[in-house]
């Protein structure tokens, strides 16, 4: 498996200890920056990670801001992308098994690095569930399609 990674200053920190704690368990990451504290425009990073997704150069993606919002926000624009803002668990295994999502969102001033990689794991493990859940997520397709549901 291959993990794209992108965050702004606020989430810089937090996708650097994410990105270890991938490396340490022998998963790929593709990071995509930034890669220091200055600060950056965040959705530079939420739209090259979704690309990166989208494209097939990374399996799913995983974006920081001090949020998490405006990055999903932007990676959101990206066609094909379904990201989700997770603070817990629950959410983070939800968003695999029910949404299908694509792209996890953290908030670097929000989720400490301990639950953040607790949210990492559940995100990554969890597959989509499928049945009626993929009908809902095929009807998320077709307004980004422009079509009426
Ligand atoms: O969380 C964010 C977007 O949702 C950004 O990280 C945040 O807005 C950056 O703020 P600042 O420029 O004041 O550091």
């Amino acid at each position: 498996m291959k993990v794209a990674l992108g965050a702004d200053h606020g989430g810089y920190e937090l996708k650097e200890a994410v990105k270890t704690f991938l490396q340490e368990k022998g998963i790929s990451v593709l990071d995509l920056g930034t890669h220091s504290t200055a600060s950056v425009d965040y959705p530079t990073y939420g739209f090259a990670v979704g690309s990166a997704v989208t494209a097939g150069e990374a399996d799913l993606g995983i974006v920081v801001c001090g949020t998490g919002l405006g990055i999903s926000m932007a990676a959101n624009k990206v066609p094909g992308i379904r990201a989700a803002v997770c603070t817990e668990t629950y959410s983070a295994r939800m968003a695999r098994e029910h949404n299908d999502a694509n792209v996890l969102a953290l908030g670097g001033r929000v989720t400490g690095v301990g639950l953040a990689q607790d949210i990492v794991e559940v995100f990554l493990r969890t597959d989509f569930a499928g049945g009626r859940h993929a009908k809902r997520v095929g009807m998320i397709a077709a307004i980004e399609r422009g079509e009426k549901i």
